[in-house]
């Protein structure tokens, strides 16, 4: 289902888990940081209007997205209390193949800390075709990504914290 025609901050707040105990990171990358700034202010907004403490919210910083992966395995390795962490970034196609690259990497980068670690991490990267597409993504028209990540971050952070076994 793509974004077009769906908004990404669009969420029922009362669906949301109680999060006043969750304690989240986010580490952002600085490439293209008027888009990153914007999802993570998504993100932030989110998660305090949800309920979760502001001092129980992290940020770290790494240069681009590709340095997403060492800065989550990092965040996690520090800090083994947090329920969630968020990966932000936005890596927009140049001339040459080096996006793909960039893209494939976080994303299997990102993927493998989610397989590897015990701490869930949420995907907040946008990988656009064109500069425009992240500004619809990132608090424009279509929403902003920041605020679906850390919707899902919720979610995540319950799974992992207060997973039950439900009789069906
Ligand atoms: N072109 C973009 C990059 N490129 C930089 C890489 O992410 C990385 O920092 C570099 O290759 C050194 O390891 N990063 C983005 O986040 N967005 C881009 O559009
Ligand atoms: C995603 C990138 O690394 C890209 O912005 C770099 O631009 P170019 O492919 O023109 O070198």
């Amino acid at each position: 289902m793509a974004t077009k025609g769906n908004n990404l901050s669009d969420f029922d707040k009362t669906k949301l888990p109680e999060a006043k105990d969750f304690k989240i990171g986010l580490v952002v990358a600085e490439w293209n940081a008027e888009i990153t700034e914007n999802l993570f202010q998504g993100a932030f907004d989110t998660l305090i209007e949800a309920g979760v403490i502001k001092e129980n919210i992290v940020r770290w910083n790494v240069p681009g997205s590709f340095e997403l992966i060492y800065g989550c395995k990092k965040m996690a390795e520090s800090f083994a209390m947090l329920d969630a962490i968020i990966a932000i970034g936005n890596v927009i196609q140049g001339e040459t193949k080096h996006f793909d690259f960039v893209c494939q990497g976080v994303t299997q980068g990102i993927r493998q800390l989610n397989v590897e670690g015990d701490i869930p991490i949420l995907f907040c990267v946008l990988t656009d075709n064109t500069k425009q597409q992240s500004i619809d993504r990132s608090g424009g028209k279509h929403g902003n990504k920041g605020t679906e990540s850390a919707v899902a971050a919720i979610h995540m952070a319950e799974l992992k914290k207060n997973s039950k076994f439900y009789e069906l």
